[in-house]
């Protein structure tokens, strides 16, 4: 069912709904399954979303108990750039575009990649070569060979609350427990497919 079916659709939803609240489980993942399973902690999102909806279902919503620890969303934290010249991207944003503050070039073999760190004030971009042959960057260089955007990483207060909110909502990521990332701090990948195309990594600050 597609989200444009949801009201077309009513009293099965509700159905649904109340069957994996009642049995204290969600709908299993799949694709776009988060669109239209509306676990606990989105009822009110939900339900505002869809004020015509009958006022019962709405409340039915409110009063339940979410079954993960609750998140904050925060700021975009970098724009990773995978790049096939470490050394020639380096030189465009810091001699081309005048960027001041550029870190040196790190080895971080546990991630398999090399990063530069361009800090913008605002947020940062993060450039990526592969390190090592197993290197996950090394698939999607050869299909882009010029280079191009690797993954976005949007900070969260508390990494396992965001894990435990995604994977019930039918997220893929692509660790079962948290890494710890480029700035210390763990982090997770989140499946591109399931994220509007993009790779998605959610860093605790
Ligand atoms: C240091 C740390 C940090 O910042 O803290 C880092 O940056 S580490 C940065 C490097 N680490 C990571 O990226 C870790 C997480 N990444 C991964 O686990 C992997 O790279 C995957 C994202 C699962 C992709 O794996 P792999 O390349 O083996 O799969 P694949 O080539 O078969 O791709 C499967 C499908 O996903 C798409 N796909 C692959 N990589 C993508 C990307 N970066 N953005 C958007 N789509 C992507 C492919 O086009 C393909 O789509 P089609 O099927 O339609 O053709």
């Amino acid at each position: 069912m597609e989200r444009g079916d949801a009201t077309s659709t009513r009293a099965s939803s509700a159905t649904q709904i109340t069957i994996d609240r009642d049995r204290n489980q969600l709908p299993r993942p799949g694709p776009r399954s988060w669109f239209i399973s509306a676990p606990t902690s989105c009822n009110t999102m939900f339900s505002r979303s869809l004020p015509r909806l009958a006022a019962p279902l709405a409340r039915q919503f409110t009063t339940a108990t979410p079954n993960h620890p609750v998140f904050q969303l925060g700021r975009l934290n970098h724009v990773a750039i995978a790049v096939p010249d470490l050394a020639k991207s380096t030189a465009f944003y810091k001699n081309v575009l005048g960027a001041t503050d550029v870190s040196e070039s790190v080895a971080l073999p546990e991630h398999g990649v090399y990063t530069v760190f361009v800090n913008l004030g605002n947020t940062k971009i993060e450039l990526l070569h592969p390190h090592g042959e197993k290197s996950p960057i090394a698939k999607f260089l050869e299909r882009n060979q010029d280079g191009g955007m690797h993954h976005i990483c949007i900070e969260v207060d508390d990494i396992n609350a965001a894990l435990a909110k995604v994977t019930e909502m039918g997220v893929r990521s692509l660790d079962k427990k948290p890494k710890i990332g480029a700035h210390g701090k763990p982090v997770v990948f989140l499946h591109p497919k399931d994220c509007g195309g993009v790779l998605v990594e959610l860093e605790q600050a």
